[in-house]
């Protein structure tokens, strides 16, 4: 779980440039937000990555579009660049983020399914891939 978070009492959906503010997560204020992680968390993330030997990536950990809420998920989208682990991320959104952050060339399977990527691995048939398989049986 995270130790430290960026916080904003204002949404970067609605202002883009909304201040960034970085804080311990046990002294996030109710008017606050959470839109990315600290680095002391991302750090620790990257430890745990390194030891891994697959990596699934779905989801960036922050609103990396806007740059103040970005360096979470540049630090993972790095550790998992350098991660001798197979990688693979999927979704809309993660794949911004693996073009954001130059790193498409070092992550092992990049798949533009999110969700439905998500449930193939969970072992779920999907209608394409089934329909694939019965016509190359015929
Ligand atoms: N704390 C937050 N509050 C609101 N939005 C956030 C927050 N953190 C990240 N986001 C946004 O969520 C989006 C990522 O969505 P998601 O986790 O569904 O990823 P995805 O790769 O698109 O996966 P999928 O294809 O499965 O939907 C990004 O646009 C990001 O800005
Ligand atoms: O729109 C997206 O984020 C991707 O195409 C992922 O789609 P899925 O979550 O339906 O697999």
């Amino acid at each position: 779980m995270p130790t430290d978070v960026v916080v904003s009492s204002t949404s970067p959906f609605e202002q883009a440039d909304a201040p960034a503010t970085l804080k311990a997560v046990n002294e996030v204020t109710d008017n606050e937000m959470i839109f990315d992680v600290g680095p002391q968390t991302s750090a620790q993330f990257a430890e745990i990555l390194k030891t891994a030997g697959t990596i699934v990536w779905n989801g960036p950990v922050g609103v990396f579009e806007h740059d103040q809420f970005g360096a979470g998920t540049k630090a993972m989208a790095e550790a998992i660049a350098e991660s001798s682990a197979f990688s693979i991320a999927g979704g809309g959104d993660t794949l911004a983020a693996v073009d954001k952050y130059a790193v498409t060339d070092k992550v092992s399977y990049i798949s533009t399914g999110g969700g439905a990527f998500l449930e193939f691995l969970e072992g779920k048939k999907l209608p394409a891939v089934a329909i694939l398989e019965e016509r190359g049986q015929s």
